[in-house]
C-alpha cells in the first residue's frame, strides 16, 4: 500500500492506494466517529463489494445503515440525495455518524453532498471503485448533484475524513469506464506534469489493458497532483480551476446530450481535443502539441470528435459553467503540455472552433457503443 497525503491545515487526509483495501479494518477504524455508519452504495456495486466492507467495518461493532442508490449519472440529482436524507432520519443516524461512499463518482458526489448538509454535516470516507473516482473524483471535497439546466450546479466543499482506494476492485470495472478513468489522468499530465504526460504515452497500452503496476502509478501521481492542487487552492479561488480542462465543453456535452449518454470521462477527453484546438486556435500551442494529445485520447479509446449539438447551444450550455463571469466563459488553456492556465475567451472564436471541431463526424454522437 502507499499513501499520499492531502496537506489542507484545518483536515488534512490520507488517500490509501493499493490492492485489497477493502478487507483492511484498521484503514476504516481511525475515521469512523460515532456509533453509526452508513454505508451507501448503487445498486451494481452492492452485489459486487458491500459484503465484503460490511464485514471489514463488523469487528468495529459499528451499527450499520445501508443504503442502496440506482445507478447512473441520470440519478445524480435531488431526488437521490433526498432519499439519502429519507433513510438517515429514519434510521435515527445522529450527527456523530460516518457516512461512507462505496463506488464511482456519482456515489462519491452524492455521498459527499449528504454529508455536507446532514444536520450541518457529518464525516465521510470516500471508498472509490472506478478508475476516475480514484484518480480524481475522491479526491478535493468537491461533491454536489446534477441540475436538468448544468452539471454539478448544487453542492459544497466538503473534504472526506480519508480515501480508501483498493486498485483490486478495478478488475470488475467495464472497459469504457476504465478509459472514462484515463481521461482525468490524461487531464493530469496535460495541466501539470509534462513527464507524466509522456510516462502515460508510454504506457498507455498498459493502462488500456488494467495493466497492475501501471495502473497503481497512475493512480498515485493523479492522486499527487490533485492533492498538491487542492492544498494550494481548496475553493477553486485560481489555480484549482486548472483540473476542469476540458470540461467546459466536456459539461456542455454531458448536458446537451442528456446525462448518461456520454460518460463524464468521455466527454472530458472530447472537451480536452476542443480545448487544444482552442489553444491552438489563440497561437498558444502549435499544431504538433494539439495533435499528440489528440492522439493520447484516441490511444485511450475516448472520443475525439465533438457531438453535433449547434454552436448556439454549445454557447449557451457553456456559459453556465462555474468559471463564467458577467456571462463571459472562462476556459482551461494549454501554453505547453504540463501547463495551463485560465483565459477569458470570447464567443467569436470559441464559435469557430465549435464549428471546426463539430463539422465532420456525426457518428461521434454516440462513442464505443
Ligand atoms: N468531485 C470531483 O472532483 C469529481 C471529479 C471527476 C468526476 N466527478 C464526477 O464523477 C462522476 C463520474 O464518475 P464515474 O466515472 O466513476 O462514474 P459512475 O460513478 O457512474 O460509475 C461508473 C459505472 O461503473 C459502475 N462501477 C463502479 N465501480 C465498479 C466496479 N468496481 N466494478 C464494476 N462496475 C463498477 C457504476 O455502478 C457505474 O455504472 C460524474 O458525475 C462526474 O461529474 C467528480
Ligand atoms: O476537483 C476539481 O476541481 C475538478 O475540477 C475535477 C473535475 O474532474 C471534476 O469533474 C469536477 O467535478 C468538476 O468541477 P465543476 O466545479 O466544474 O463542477
Ligand atoms: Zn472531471
Amino acid at each position: 500500500m502507499l499513501t499520499v497525503n492531502v496537506d489542507l491545515a484545518a483536515h488534512a487526509y490520507p488517500i490509501h492506494i493499493g490492492n485489497h483495501l477493502l478487507d483492511r479494518t484498521e484503514l476504516f477504524a481511525p475515521h469512523l466517529m460515532g456509533s453509526t455508519v452508513a454505508l451507501i452504495t448503487n445498486a451494481t456495486i452492492e452485489p459486487l463489494y458491500a459484503a465484503r466492507l460490511r464485514s471489514t467495518l463488523a469487528p468495529l461493532g459499528k451499527r450499520l445503515i445501508q443504503i442502496v442508490l440506482p445507478d447512473g449519472e441520470a440519478h445524480k440529482h435531488w431526488e437521490t440525495l433526498n432519499f439519502i436524507f429519507t433513510k438517515l432520519l429514519t434510521e435515527r443516524a445522529d450527527r456523530k455518524t460516518t457516512l461512507i461512499a462505496l463506488g464511482g463518482g456519482v456515489v462519491g458526489d452524492i455521498t459527499g453532498f449528504a454529508a455536507a448538509c446532514y444536520m450541518r454535516g457529518v464525516p465521510f470516507i470516500q471508498v472509490p471503485t472506478t478508475l476516475l473516482a480514484q484518480v480524481d473524483s475522491s479526491v478535493g471535497g468537491k461533491t454536489g448533484i446534477n441540475h436538468p439546466l448544468g452539471k454539478n450546479m448544487l453542492g459544497a466543499f466538503h473534504q472526506p475524513q480519508a480515501v480508501i482506494a483498493d486498485t483490486a476492485v478495478l478488475r470488475t470495472l467495464p472497459a469504457r469506464e476504465l478509459a472514462a478513468g484515463l481521461a482525468e489522468i490524461i487531464k493530469a499530465g496535460a495541466i501539470a506534469d509534462a513527464v507524466f504526460f509522456d510516462w502515460i504515452e508510454t504506457h498507455i497500452d498498459a493502462l488500456n489493458r488494467g495493466d497492475e503496476t501501471a495502473t497503481i502509478e497512475a493512480v498515485r501521481r493523479s492522486c499527487e497532483i490533485k492533492a498538491q492542487v487542492v492544498a494550494a487552492d481548496e475553493r477553486e479561488q485560481g489555480r484549482r480551476a486548472l483540473l476542469n480542462f476540458g470540461h467546459t465543453f466536456g459539461h456542455a456535452i454531458e448536458v446537451g446530450l442528456g446525462y448518461g449518454r456520454w460518460l463524464h470521462g468521455e466527454a472530458v477527453g472530447c472537451g480536452m481535443v476542443m480545448a487544444a484546438a482552442l489553444s491552438q486556435q489563440l497561437g498558444l500551442i502549435d499544431s504538433a502539441t494539439r495533435t499528440r494529445l489528440k492522439r493520447l485520447i484516441a490511444a485511450a479509446h475516448l472520443p475525439t470528435q465533438a457531438p453535433i449539438l449547434g454552436s448556439d447551444r454549445y454557447l449557451d450550455l457553456m456559459r453556465v459553467d462555474k468559471k463564467t463571469e458577467a456571462e463571459q466563459i472562462n476556459c482551461i488553456l494549454l501554453k505547453r503540455l504540463g501547463e495551463a492556465f485560465v483565459m477569458r475567451v470570447p464567443d467569436h472564436t470559441l464559435r469557430a472552433v465549435l464549428t471546426a471541431s463539430t463539422q465532420s463526424d456525426t457518428a461521434a454522437e454516440k462513442p464505443n457503443t
